[in-house]
């Protein structure tokens, strides 16, 4: 592991301490420097963008039109959904039908979650990122040279539902909230495919979403005395085809959007959905996964919930063939397993959108 010695350790030899207990530490007034994050990388060239302005342009999904018996309204949202994923990568949605008290309660469990001590915490370490519960901090430590100012749990809720042993509540609320997100985003994925030309349940039956991956990843933030220099997450994009992400009113999400970085704010009851790296693969790149990254704050403690949903993991996902002919619209992206993608992203450092480019065609780095 890299760099730990000037951090401090919790009572567990060998392990890194988790970004709570070190902003808990008492007079913490800066940072270590192995959470300076380099500028350039952090920036990539964007600059934040007017935030009002931009994030009122932000398309808004609402998803009760989604479910609609009129063709005609169902065309208007499927027109919207398209635009949304052309230009943005991302959308707002609301009238989900997800109930508010479940989501209030998921949010609740998650900061219980974070609440624990460090020693229950540990139980849940993981050691392997296919492991079905990890909790930990930064993003995958062992090949980072900076770290992440963030903590998180992941956990693997589908095909196969886990859950954490502790807070006591997890197991039930996040059993239902993972159904019911589930349910929302596979109807989302039937509006992409029509927007994209095909049947509505192509990408729900191609990519075998029946037994398709979902992972809850709960992410905490807090407060940081130099938020300037840090990062919460650095600039990426998802794996998946669609995460579906709340907050506990806190922002922190930023977008980048014509080489800007675009602040999100979320209205209220609404998740904020980002298209992922197989969206693009599937569409051809007629889909852009979106680059985002999580920035901190130095007086409120962050938590998001990002519900990532994706083809079963045994799936091979390439381009749909009938997004291509092999004169104008040749494959750009070749075909691999989700698993072996999933592995591949997460064993590596958080990059940008290094992971899709090992399988862009023309662009091939050997792996
Ligand atoms: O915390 C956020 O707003 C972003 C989280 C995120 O991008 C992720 O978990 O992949
Ligand atoms: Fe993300």
């Amino acid at each position: 592991m890299a760099e730990t010695a000037s951090l401090p350790l919790v009572s567990l030899p060998n392990k890194m301490a988790t970004v709570k207990v070190l902003a808990e530490s008492p007079g913490l007034s800066s940072i270590p420097s192995t959470y300076t994050f380099p500028k350039n990388e952090s920036d990539e060239q964007s600059s934040v963008s007017d935030t009002e302005y931009d994030d009122n342009l932000i398309p808004v999904i609402d998803f009760s039109l989604l479910t609609s018996s009129s063709p005609e309204v169902r065309s208007i949202i499927i027109n919207d959904l398209r635009e949304a994923c052309q230009k943005w990568g991302f959308f707002k949605v609301i009238n989900h039908g997800v109930p508010e008290i479940l989501m209030k309660e998921m949010m609740e469990e998650c900061k219980n979650f974070f609440d624990l001590t460090e020693e229950e915490k540990g139980e849940f370490e993981g050691k392997h990122v296919l492991d079905p519960i990890r909790s930990g901090t930064s993003f995958n430590a062992s090949v980072e040279k900076v770290f992440c100012w963030r903590d998180f749990l992941k956990v693997f809720v589908h095909p196969q539902f886990h859950s954490p042993t502790k807070p006591c509540g997890f197991r039930e609320i996040s059993e239902e909230y993972c159904k019911r997100t589930r349910e929302v985003a596979r109807e989302l994925l039937k509006g992409i495919s029509e927007s994209l030309g095909l049947e509505a349940s192509y990408i729900d039956k191609t990519l075998n979403l029946n037994s398709g991956l979902q992972l809850l990843i709960a992410n905490l933030y807090p407060p940081c005395p130099q938020p300037d220099l840090a990062m919460g997450l650095p600039p990426h994009s998802d794996h998946g085809l669609l995460t579906l992400l709340t907050q506990n009113g806190i922002g922190g999400l930023q977008l980048q959007h014509n080489s800007k970085w675009v602040n999100v704010d979320a209205p209220p009851n609404s998740f904020l959905v980002n298209t992922g790296d197989h969206i693009e693969i599937l569409s051809n790149g007629k889909y852009k996964s979106v680059v985002h990254r999580a920035i901190v704050n130095s007086k409120s403690t962050r938590i998001s919930l990002a519900i990532a949903n994706g083809p079963s993991l045994d799936t091979v996902v390439c381009p749909a063939q009938e997004l291509i002919d092999n004169e104008s619209q040749a494959p750009a992206y070749k075909g691999m397993k989700y698993i072996e993608y999933l592995e591949l992203q997460q064993s590596n450092r958080l990059h940008i959108k290094s992971c899709l480019d090992r399988v862009r065609l023309g662009n091939l780095i050997n792996i």
